[in-house]
């Protein structure tokens, strides 16, 4: 098990990560969100060893320096570039000795990628994916991954949600990915640990959280004015006609109770997501939004 303790860092006098403690197991896929800027970049940092933490630390039940058993790549681009996959291989190979370069290249061949051609010829999809390979034949313990779905079509999507899975499946490896895509989240992570602030705001698995969130998302017809419930609680995603999608905060009877008895023609209770629990987390964000005069939103 790896554990984060009170880990802490600030940069230029602001505390960019405040106190975080966790644990993190193998055999498990962990989907760190939050909003840009809020310090998961700074947190995979602090945990490859790139950043000296202010206080706090990373250890692990099984190795004398957690750090050996973590993969982290920092803004790959800067350096992968010049090199081919082949090449690539093999400098990983000093720092992550584990690495099977045989399996890398054949994960490599199938997937119909080039082993030699330079980095900086192939597509943002090309190099997302041999960089996934490579995070999964260094045989890492821990492998953490900021965005590695970004900017991928959905069949390369597919190919490396399958891989990831995978790694996992035999219980030698845990996966961190950061990302802004929670629906995708949802269907891979098997716990999602949420930021705020520099601290964690909630750490949950994703089918429980939703059943306990205090969040509901109606589906409402609506003729004239908009209920006062909607206007004074409610957040509006999606309006087609007089079919609108809202999500409620802080739900309770009371709220339902108001909702039951608003003019709403048609009203029905629709599933919730992590996109959801994402927005009722960040609820004073939108609202400071809706604040804002015409214009400047
Ligand atoms: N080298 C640095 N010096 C000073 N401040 C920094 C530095 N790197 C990041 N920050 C600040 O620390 C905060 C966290 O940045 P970080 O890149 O960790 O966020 P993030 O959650 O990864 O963002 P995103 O989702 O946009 O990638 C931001 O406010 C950023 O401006």
């Amino acid at each position: 098990m790896l554990k984060i303790e009170n880990l802490t860092k600030k940069l230029e006098n602001k505390l960019v990560i405040d106190h975080v403690t966790f644990s993190m197991q193998t055999g498990q896929i962990v989907g760190l969100v939050g909003r840009n800027g809020v310090g998961k970049t700074t947190l995979f940092r602090l945990l490859s060893g790139e950043y000296l933490s202010d206080s706090g630390g990373v250890s692990s039940d099984d190795a004398e320096n957690a750090r050996t058993q973590i993969f982290y790549l920092d803004a790959p681009d800067n350096f992968t570039n010049a090199y081919s996959a082949a090449q690539l291989a093999r400098i990983f190979k000093v720092s992550y000795p584990k690495l099977d370069v045989e399996w890398f290249e054949s994960l490599v061949k199938t997937n119909n990628l080039p082993l030699h051609k330079k980095m900086s010829s192939l597509s943002k999809g090309q190099r997302g994916l041999i960089l996934v390979i490579a995070a999964i034949t260094s045989k890492a313990r821990y492998i953490f991954l900021d965005e590695p779905l970004d900017g991928l079509d959905l069949i390369v999507r597919d190919q490396v949600t399958q891989m990831l899975i995978s790694a996992v499946s035999d219980n030698q490896t845990g996966i961190m990915l950061a990302s802004h895509n929670l629906r995708e989240l949802d269907t891979i992570a098997d716990r999602i640990i949420l930021i705020k602030e520099g601290r964690i705001e909630k750490d949950y698995l994703p089918g429980e959280e939703l059943e306990t969130a205090n969040v509901a998302k109606m589906q409402m017809v609506i003729e004239g004015a908009l209920p006062k419930v909607v206007i004074e609680c409610g957040h509006i995603l999606e309006k087609r006609g007089h079919l609108y999608v809202v999500l409620f905060k802080d739900y309770d009877s009371k709220m339902a109770a108001r909702i039951k008895r608003s003019k709403a023609k048609y009203i029905e209770e629709l599933p919730v997501n992590s996109d959801d629990i994402f927005r009722a987390t960040f609820d004073e964000d939108y609202r400071l939004r809706q604040a804002m005069p015409k214009g400047r939103q």
